[in-house]
């Protein structure tokens, strides 16, 4: 991949397609870290004389415009941390973008509205993408690739757009590869990844791969219900991708086969509702009544899991635990979380909720050996697969 240097940015327009899909509280950003990341890149380009062009998905708004996943508050927040205004185009390739890149000098910033308020963005259809990244591409003369934690998805401004125009990868894509390698290369053993969180459907599609490649796979968060659910056990109201069942069969016996220890919980924080102040108790994982649903891993689960990274060489955390944004279910990802810490072993975290869930507890950043930026896309890369927004980056 060719990096900022090979090009003279100077008095050009320059697409940076950044990630900067951070947790939101109505409009009030509860994380900055993902905006933090993508500054040396914006800042490096303002400094040459680029007219920078910033691009972003917020949230999931499937193809329509909605307030609630404005990039508005971004905007502001960015120019904060530039010391400088960063100019908001309130559509994605329609007139309000045209007029803010017409009006931007050397050296200013721009954003552009949420790229997912447009159908093309993630059309699985080549041609109606395709539209799309002409669209975008018109609006520059150059394309820089630094959203790592989307690279993952072939979507118009990470898979297209670098097709169209002359391309470099940004410092922080960058980066995150470098420790990625380290981690696929020759990762000292044992091995273990830990999954969690929600995106329960995008990430499990990971584990067959990974199984091949680890010693150890823990799986806590929304993820672990399925898995329970597939080993018999009742989850109540709890997250569960019932279609993915068969497969989660599948990696179990695996599993088995390979000798890749597969840990699960072994007791629940079982709620009365998704809510902060809810009624819970602690269950064991046999017992989730059926009116209730799971939002944290047990007392004993974190023993458990703490022991099992204990002697880990290497480690991968993304998901976060429970629902940690509601204090009484944050003790999970504490645990795990200072379990790594406290661990001689490479550590590597990874994802937008596991990155912030580490900051929001207050615990130390510089306790892991990486902070990843991007959650499925460092799981992608780690199964071993081709990334739509690397290859798109490399030479051709
Ligand atoms: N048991 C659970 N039930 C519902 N949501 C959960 C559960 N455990 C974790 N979560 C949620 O998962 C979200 C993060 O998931 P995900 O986006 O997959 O992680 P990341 O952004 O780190 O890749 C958090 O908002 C957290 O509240
Ligand atoms: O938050 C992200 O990924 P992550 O939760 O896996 O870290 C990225 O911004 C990608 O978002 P998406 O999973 O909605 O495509």
């Amino acid at each position: 991949m060719k990096d900022l240097s090979e090009f003279d940015v100077a008095g050009r327009r320059v697409l940076v397609r950044a990630d900067l899909n951070v947790p939101l509280d109505g409009d009030v950003i509860t994380d900055d870290g993902r905006i933090r990341a993508s500054v040396p890149t914006i800042r490096e380009l303002a400094g040459k004389g680029a007219r920078v062009i910033v691009t972003a998905h917020l949230g999931r708004p499937k193809g329509r415009p909605n307030p609630e996943y404005s990039l508005a508050p971004v905007a502001e927040r960015l120019g904060e941390l530039l010391g400088a205004d960063v100019a908001f185009a309130t559509d994605v390739v329609g007139e309000s973008a045209r007029a803010t890149v017409e009006a931007l000098q050397d050296g200013q910033v721009a954003l552009l509205e949420n790229l997912r308020f447009e159908p093309g963005e993630e059309s699985k259809d080549d041609a109606e993408r395709a539209a799309f990244a002409e669209k975008l591409a018109a609006l520059a003369d150059l394309y820089v690739g630094d959203g790592f934690g989307a690279v993952h998805r072939k979507h118009a401004s990470v898979y297209d757009v670098p097709g169209l125009l002359p391309h470099a990868a940004g410092q922080l894509v960058l980066a995150e590869v470098r420790v990625l390698e380290k981690l696929t290369e020759a990762p000292e053993r044992p091995y273990a990844v830990v999954l969690g969180g929600a995106k329960v459907s995008d990430k499990l599609g990971v584990i067959g791969n990974l199984l091949t490649k680890v010693d150890r796979l823990l799986i806590g968060g929304g993820m672990a219900y399925t898995f329970l659910k597939a080993q018999g056990y009742e989850v109540g109201r709890s997250l569960l991708q019932e279609d993915q069942l068969d497969q989660v069969r599948g990696f179990l016996d695996e599993a088995a086969k390979r000798g890749v220890e597969l840990v699960l919980p072994v007791d629940v924080l079982a709620a009365v509702e998704f809510a902060e102040d809810t009624e819970y108790e602690v269950v064991d994982v046999t017992a989730i009544p059926a009116d209730r649903q799971g939002l944290d891993i047990g007392p004993r689960t974190r023993e458990l899991f703490a022991g099992k990274l204990a002697d880990a060489r290497t480690v991968f955390w993304n998901g976060p635990m429970g629902v940690f944004e509601f204090e009484a279910f944050s003790g999970g990802t504490r645990a795990v979380a200072e379990a790594l810490i406290g661990s001689e072993a490479f550590t590597v975290v990874g994802g937008g909720d596991s990155a912030a869930a580490v900051r929001r507890l207050g615990l130390p950043e510089d306790g892991f050996s990486h902070i990843s930026t991007g959650g499925g896309a460092s799981l992608e890369y780690l199964e071993g697969k081709t990334l739509p927004g690397l290859v798109a980056l490399e030479d051709k």
